[in-house]
């Protein structure tokens, strides 16, 4: 049976998969936290998740590489070199990185793309992300991968288009603009709109996670399908068939 281990295994993430690995009646190989060692964990495990912090990441890409053990990347707020190391490491082991493991958002990265592509640019894009209090990135990383999922459908990539948050005299709205705004507060488990506005007419994409439970049961659904995979960077479309 596919063992898996859990980077970040106590915090609410790492629990949430714990509780998801048990009811589906896999194996947990272990899990670590700060100050536990990534090597010993990736060489007992079969298939590794991160849901941790990005300065963590280094550390945890290489002990799956020296183990040559497929990893899940779950935590947000990457920088473009991270992402550079995980696009390196990829050409040994199996990698699927995401800002999402739901289904539900994952889908909704199909239809945002769908929708960008069929309105002009006469239709601007804005993103809105609501989370809990304690998260420590802006914005999250759904908001990016919609975001991406938006400029893919105009044909070009976010940071061609991307507008972070808005204050002071900031001028009229740029065409084609992709803009991304956070809220923080309470206990928001991760509430995304992609907002498409048009002169006289509007279309709101929402998806609402209700339970994180969500993002862990598809964590170890896509761990599970990672394990036997060769080498590369895979997405959760690939999981789920999208
Ligand atoms: N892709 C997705 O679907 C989702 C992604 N996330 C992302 O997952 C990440 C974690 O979120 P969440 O569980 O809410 O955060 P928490 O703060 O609750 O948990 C983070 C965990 O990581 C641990 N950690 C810190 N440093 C290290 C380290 N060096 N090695 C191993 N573990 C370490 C912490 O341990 P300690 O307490 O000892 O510091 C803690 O247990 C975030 O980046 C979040 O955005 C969240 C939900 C869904
Ligand atoms: O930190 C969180 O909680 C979440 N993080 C992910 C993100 O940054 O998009 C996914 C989810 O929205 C919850």
């Amino acid at each position: 049976m596919t063992a898996i281990g859990i980077y970040g295994s106590s915090g609410r993430m790492g629990r949430a998969i714990t509780e998801q690995i048990a009811i589906e009646g896999a194996t947990l190989a272990g899990g670590t936290d700060a100050g536990g060692d990534p090597a010993v964990l990736a060489r007992v495990a079969d298939v590794l998740v991160d849901f941790s912090t990005p300065s963590a990441l280094g550390a945890h890409l290489a002990a799956a590489r020296a183990a040559r053990t497929p990893l899940l990347i779950g935590t947000t707020g990457l920088t473009q070199s991270q992402h550079a190391a995980i696009d390196d490491a990829a050409a040994e082991i199996a990698i699927l990185q995401t800002g999402n493991t739901s289904l539900g958002v994952t889908l909704l990265a199909q239809l945002v793309r769908e929708a960008a592509t069929r309105l002009g640019t006469d239709w601007d894009i804005e993103i809105v992300e609501s989370h809990h209090r304690h998260k420590v990135d802006a914005p999250s990383g759904t908001a990016i991968l919609l975001g991406e999922a938006a400029a893919a459908g105009r044909g070009t990539i976010l940071s061609e288009l991307r507008v972070d948050g808005r204050a002071g005299l900031t001028g009229a709205r740029t065409e084609g603009t992709i803009g991304l705004s956070s809220l923080r507060g309470g206990s928001v488990i991760g509430d995304h709109t992609v907002v498409f506005a048009s002169e006289g007419e509007r279309i709101e994409l929402s998806h609402l996670a209700q339970d994180r439970s969500i993002f862990a049961k598809g964590a170890v659904r896509a761990a599970l399908w990672l394990a036997d995979r060769p080498a590369g960077r895979y997405r959760m479309g690939d999981v789920l068939g999208l």
